[in-house]
Protein backbone atom coordinates (compact mmCIF):
# COMPACT_ATOMS: atom_id res chain seq x y z
CA UNK A 1 0.00 0.00 0.00
CA UNK A 2 2.38 2.54 1.64
CA UNK A 3 6.56 2.03 1.04
CA UNK A 4 8.53 4.50 2.38
CA UNK A 5 12.93 4.30 1.28
CA UNK A 6 15.65 6.16 3.06
CA UNK A 7 13.69 9.52 4.11
CA UNK A 8 15.53 12.20 5.07
CA UNK A 9 13.40 15.49 6.19
CA UNK A 10 14.26 18.98 7.44
CA UNK A 11 12.51 22.12 8.80
CA UNK A 12 15.45 24.35 8.09
CA UNK A 13 18.71 23.45 9.69
CA UNK A 14 16.07 21.27 11.96
CA UNK A 15 16.58 17.93 10.20
CA UNK A 16 14.10 15.33 11.51
CA UNK A 17 13.78 12.69 9.84
CA UNK A 18 17.18 10.78 9.15
CA UNK A 19 16.44 7.67 6.42
CA UNK A 20 13.22 6.40 7.53
CA UNK A 21 12.18 3.02 5.71
CA UNK A 22 8.63 1.97 6.04
CA UNK A 23 6.30 -0.59 4.27
CA UNK A 24 2.42 -0.74 4.96
CA UNK A 25 0.85 -3.38 3.50
CA UNK A 26 -3.01 -3.88 2.45
CA UNK A 27 -5.82 -4.67 5.11
CA UNK A 28 -3.57 -3.98 8.01
CA UNK A 29 -3.80 -1.43 10.80
CA UNK A 30 -0.09 0.09 11.16
CA UNK A 31 0.40 2.71 14.26
CA UNK A 32 3.49 5.34 14.38
CA UNK A 33 4.40 6.02 18.46
CA UNK A 34 6.96 7.54 19.79
CA UNK A 35 7.85 10.23 22.41
CA UNK A 36 6.85 13.95 21.75
CA UNK A 37 8.91 15.90 18.71
CA UNK A 38 10.28 12.30 17.54
CA UNK A 39 9.11 13.10 14.21
CA UNK A 40 5.96 11.18 13.78
CA UNK A 41 3.43 13.75 12.15
CA UNK A 42 6.22 14.22 10.30
CA UNK A 43 6.57 11.30 8.61
CA UNK A 44 2.59 10.89 8.53
CA UNK A 45 2.66 13.99 6.43
CA UNK A 46 5.87 12.94 4.09
CA UNK A 47 3.24 10.04 3.69
CA UNK A 48 0.31 11.60 2.77
CA UNK A 49 1.82 14.37 1.03
CA UNK A 50 1.33 17.44 3.03
CA UNK A 51 5.17 17.84 3.09
CA UNK A 52 8.02 16.48 1.18
CA UNK A 53 11.70 15.09 1.95
CA UNK A 54 15.16 16.32 0.91
CA UNK A 55 16.00 12.76 0.12
CA UNK A 56 13.79 9.05 -0.17
CA UNK A 57 11.10 7.76 -1.87
CA UNK A 58 7.53 7.39 -1.10
CA UNK A 59 5.19 5.09 -3.34
CA UNK A 60 1.74 4.19 -2.82
CA UNK A 61 -0.41 1.87 -4.63
CA UNK A 62 3.24 0.65 -6.15
CA UNK A 63 3.59 3.82 -7.76
CA UNK A 64 6.38 6.65 -6.59
CA UNK A 65 3.77 9.52 -5.73
CA UNK A 66 7.12 11.86 -3.71
CA UNK A 67 6.42 14.20 -5.61
CA UNK A 68 2.81 14.36 -6.24
CA UNK A 69 0.45 16.90 -3.99
CA UNK A 70 -1.93 15.76 -1.49
CA UNK A 71 -4.93 16.09 -3.31
CA UNK A 72 -3.24 13.61 -5.84
CA UNK A 73 -2.91 10.90 -3.09
CA UNK A 74 -6.17 11.61 -1.67
CA UNK A 75 -7.70 11.40 -5.42
CA UNK A 76 -6.10 7.97 -5.45
CA UNK A 77 -7.54 6.61 -2.25
CA UNK A 78 -5.86 8.02 0.46
CA UNK A 79 -7.87 9.69 2.71
CA UNK A 80 -7.11 11.56 6.22
CA UNK A 81 -8.29 12.98 9.28
CA UNK A 82 -6.72 15.60 11.10
CA UNK A 83 -6.00 16.15 14.87
CA UNK A 84 -8.63 18.82 15.07
CA UNK A 85 -11.66 17.72 13.40
CA UNK A 86 -12.38 19.59 9.83
CA UNK A 87 -15.88 19.31 9.26
CA UNK A 88 -18.38 21.85 7.84
CA UNK A 89 -19.84 23.71 10.99
CA UNK A 90 -22.75 25.43 9.55
CA UNK A 91 -24.09 22.03 8.04
CA UNK A 92 -25.86 19.38 9.23
CA UNK A 93 -23.93 16.14 9.59
CA UNK A 94 -25.93 14.66 6.97
CA UNK A 95 -24.87 17.89 5.13
CA UNK A 96 -21.26 16.91 5.40
CA UNK A 97 -21.22 13.14 4.27
CA UNK A 98 -23.94 14.11 1.74
CA UNK A 99 -21.12 16.43 0.19
CA UNK A 100 -18.29 13.87 0.85
CA UNK A 101 -19.87 12.11 -1.52
CA UNK A 102 -21.36 13.92 -3.59
CA UNK A 103 -17.53 15.12 -4.50
CA UNK A 104 -16.59 11.34 -5.02
CA UNK A 105 -19.12 10.65 -7.49
CA UNK A 106 -18.23 13.46 -9.25
CA UNK A 107 -14.37 12.95 -9.38
CA UNK A 108 -15.51 9.92 -10.55
CA UNK A 109 -17.62 10.93 -13.45
CA UNK A 110 -20.55 9.40 -12.06
CA UNK A 111 -22.63 12.70 -11.57
CA UNK A 112 -23.01 15.85 -13.07
CA UNK A 113 -24.07 17.62 -10.08
CA UNK A 114 -22.38 20.36 -8.78
CA UNK A 115 -19.75 19.90 -5.88
CA UNK A 116 -22.67 20.86 -3.78
CA UNK A 117 -26.02 21.18 -4.96
CA UNK A 118 -28.94 22.25 -3.38
CA UNK A 119 -30.88 19.55 -3.37
CA UNK A 120 -28.45 16.30 -3.74
CA UNK A 121 -29.71 13.06 -5.41
CA UNK A 122 -31.71 10.87 -3.37
CA UNK A 123 -28.65 8.12 -3.44
CA UNK A 124 -26.14 10.34 -1.54
CA UNK A 125 -29.14 10.96 1.08
CA UNK A 126 -29.69 7.48 1.93
CA UNK A 127 -25.97 6.28 1.55
CA UNK A 128 -24.89 9.26 4.15
CA UNK A 129 -27.75 7.60 6.74
CA UNK A 130 -26.64 4.57 5.98
CA UNK A 131 -22.77 5.98 7.04
CA UNK A 132 -23.92 8.33 9.62
CA UNK A 133 -25.64 5.01 11.34
CA UNK A 134 -22.64 2.68 11.51
CA UNK A 135 -20.64 5.91 13.09
CA UNK A 136 -23.91 5.94 15.54
CA UNK A 137 -24.94 9.46 14.39
CA UNK A 138 -28.11 8.62 12.82
CA UNK A 139 -29.76 10.16 15.88
CA UNK A 140 -27.82 13.37 15.32
CA UNK A 141 -27.99 13.61 11.46
CA UNK A 142 -29.94 16.40 11.60
CA UNK A 143 -27.96 18.51 14.26
CA UNK A 144 -25.44 21.06 12.81
CA UNK A 145 -21.77 20.44 13.17
CA UNK A 146 -21.05 22.85 15.03
CA UNK A 147 -23.38 21.96 18.07
CA UNK A 148 -21.86 18.61 18.03
CA UNK A 149 -19.62 16.87 20.52
CA UNK A 150 -15.55 17.38 20.29
CA UNK A 151 -15.88 13.39 19.97
CA UNK A 152 -18.74 14.25 17.63
CA UNK A 153 -17.14 15.82 15.40
CA UNK A 154 -14.34 13.27 15.27
CA UNK A 155 -16.78 10.68 14.30
CA UNK A 156 -18.25 13.14 11.65
CA UNK A 157 -15.02 13.40 10.05
CA UNK A 158 -14.04 10.23 9.92
CA UNK A 159 -17.90 9.71 8.18
CA UNK A 160 -16.85 12.77 5.21
CA UNK A 161 -13.50 10.60 4.97
CA UNK A 162 -14.63 6.98 4.27
CA UNK A 163 -17.49 8.72 2.08
CA UNK A 164 -14.61 9.05 0.01
CA UNK A 165 -14.22 5.52 -0.06
CA UNK A 166 -10.47 5.82 0.92
CA UNK A 167 -8.44 2.31 0.13
CA UNK A 168 -6.16 3.63 3.10
CA UNK A 169 -7.28 5.79 5.91
CA UNK A 170 -4.99 7.91 7.54
CA UNK A 171 -5.64 9.08 11.14
CA UNK A 172 -3.24 11.45 12.65
CA UNK A 173 -4.22 11.41 16.53
CA UNK A 174 -7.54 10.44 16.31
CA UNK A 175 -8.50 9.92 19.74
CA UNK A 176 -6.68 13.62 20.44
CA UNK A 177 -8.17 15.57 23.00
CA UNK A 178 -10.89 13.10 24.06
CA UNK A 179 -12.49 11.58 27.43
CA UNK A 180 -12.22 8.46 28.32
CA UNK A 181 -15.05 6.94 27.48
CA UNK A 182 -15.00 8.79 23.74
CA UNK A 183 -11.87 7.14 23.19
CA UNK A 184 -13.37 3.90 23.54
CA UNK A 185 -16.28 4.15 21.70
CA UNK A 186 -13.64 5.70 18.52
CA UNK A 187 -11.39 3.08 19.51
CA UNK A 188 -14.38 0.14 18.96
CA UNK A 189 -15.25 2.73 15.44
CA UNK A 190 -12.31 1.95 13.84
CA UNK A 191 -11.71 -1.41 14.99
CA UNK A 192 -15.34 -2.31 13.49
CA UNK A 193 -14.69 -0.25 10.31
CA UNK A 194 -10.54 -1.55 9.53
CA UNK A 195 -11.84 -5.01 11.32
CA UNK A 196 -11.00 -8.44 8.62
CA UNK A 197 -12.75 -8.51 5.65
CA UNK A 198 -12.72 -5.05 5.54
CA UNK A 199 -9.93 -4.75 3.40
CA UNK A 200 -9.17 -1.48 4.74
CA UNK A 201 -5.66 -0.33 5.58
CA UNK A 202 -5.06 2.62 8.66
CA UNK A 203 -1.91 4.22 9.03
CA UNK A 204 -2.43 6.31 12.75
CA UNK A 205 -0.31 7.79 14.87
CA UNK A 206 -1.61 8.10 18.40
CA UNK A 207 -0.06 9.00 22.37
CA UNK A 208 -2.63 6.87 23.82
CA UNK A 209 -1.15 3.09 24.33
CA UNK A 210 -4.82 1.54 25.12
CA UNK A 211 -5.75 2.74 22.18
CA UNK A 212 -2.61 1.42 20.11
CA UNK A 213 -2.44 -1.65 21.82
CA UNK A 214 -6.40 -1.99 20.79
CA UNK A 215 -6.33 -1.71 17.28
CA UNK A 216 -2.73 -2.17 15.88
CA UNK A 217 -1.51 -5.39 14.45
CA UNK A 218 1.83 -3.25 13.94
CA UNK A 219 3.80 -0.53 15.16
CA UNK A 220 6.57 1.60 14.02
CA UNK A 221 8.47 3.26 17.34
CA UNK A 222 10.09 6.64 16.37
CA UNK A 223 12.58 8.32 18.05
CA UNK A 224 14.29 11.62 17.30
CA UNK A 225 13.70 11.25 14.05
CA UNK A 226 14.84 7.93 13.70
CA UNK A 227 13.05 4.16 14.13
CA UNK A 228 14.07 2.55 16.42
CA UNK A 229 11.76 -0.55 16.80
CA UNK A 230 8.77 -1.99 14.31
CA UNK A 231 6.99 -5.36 15.06
CA UNK A 232 3.81 -6.50 16.83
CA UNK A 233 2.29 -5.42 19.72
CA UNK A 234 4.36 -7.92 21.66
CA UNK A 235 7.45 -7.01 20.03
CA UNK A 236 7.06 -3.93 20.74
CA UNK A 237 6.55 -4.31 24.79
CA UNK A 238 8.76 -6.96 25.12
CA UNK A 239 11.83 -4.55 23.56
CA UNK A 240 14.44 -2.99 26.19
CA UNK A 241 15.16 -0.40 24.04
CA UNK A 242 11.32 0.51 23.47
CA UNK A 243 10.40 0.49 27.05
CA UNK A 244 13.74 3.05 27.49
CA UNK A 245 12.87 5.40 25.61
CA UNK A 246 9.21 5.42 25.40
CA UNK A 247 6.97 2.70 27.39
CA UNK A 248 8.95 3.13 30.61
CA UNK A 249 8.35 7.20 30.47
CA UNK A 250 4.96 6.30 30.15
CA UNK A 251 4.69 3.88 33.03
CA UNK A 252 6.93 6.60 35.07
CA UNK A 253 3.95 9.57 34.14
CA UNK A 254 1.22 6.91 34.97
N1 LIG B 1 6.53 23.22 10.47
C1 LIG B 1 7.59 23.03 11.25
N2 LIG B 1 8.62 23.93 11.23
C2 LIG B 1 9.71 23.73 12.01
N3 LIG B 1 9.88 22.69 12.84
C3 LIG B 1 8.90 21.78 12.90
C4 LIG B 1 7.70 21.91 12.12
N4 LIG B 1 6.91 20.83 12.39
C5 LIG B 1 7.57 20.10 13.31
N5 LIG B 1 8.75 20.65 13.61
C6 LIG B 1 9.76 20.10 14.53
O1 LIG B 1 10.12 18.82 14.03
C7 LIG B 1 10.30 17.89 15.09
C8 LIG B 1 9.37 16.70 14.88
O2 LIG B 1 8.04 17.16 15.01
P1 LIG B 1 6.77 16.21 14.78
O3 LIG B 1 5.56 17.06 14.96
O4 LIG B 1 6.92 15.46 13.52
O5 LIG B 1 6.93 15.20 16.01
P2 LIG B 1 5.86 14.28 16.70
O6 LIG B 1 6.57 13.01 17.02
O7 LIG B 1 4.65 14.18 15.87
O8 LIG B 1 5.56 15.07 18.03
P3 LIG B 1 4.23 15.17 18.92
O9 LIG B 1 4.07 13.83 19.56
O10 LIG B 1 4.57 16.22 19.93
O11 LIG B 1 3.10 15.55 18.02
C9 LIG B 1 10.04 18.67 16.37
O12 LIG B 1 11.30 19.08 16.87
C10 LIG B 1 9.22 19.85 15.93
O13 LIG B 1 9.42 20.95 16.76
Amino acid sequence: MIRLRSVDKSYGALKVLHGVDAEISEGETFAIIGPNGAGKTTLFKVMTGEVGCEAGTVEFLGKDVTRDPAYRRTRAGMGRTFQVARVFKEMTAEENVVVAIEARLKNAGQSDAPWYSVKPSRAARDEARDLLARLSLDRKAQMHAAELSHGDKKRLELGITLAGRPKVLMLDEPTAGMSPSERVGVTELIRSISGKGSGLTVVMTEHDMGVIFGLADRIMVMNQGRKIAEGSIDDIRADPVVRDVYLGKEAHHA
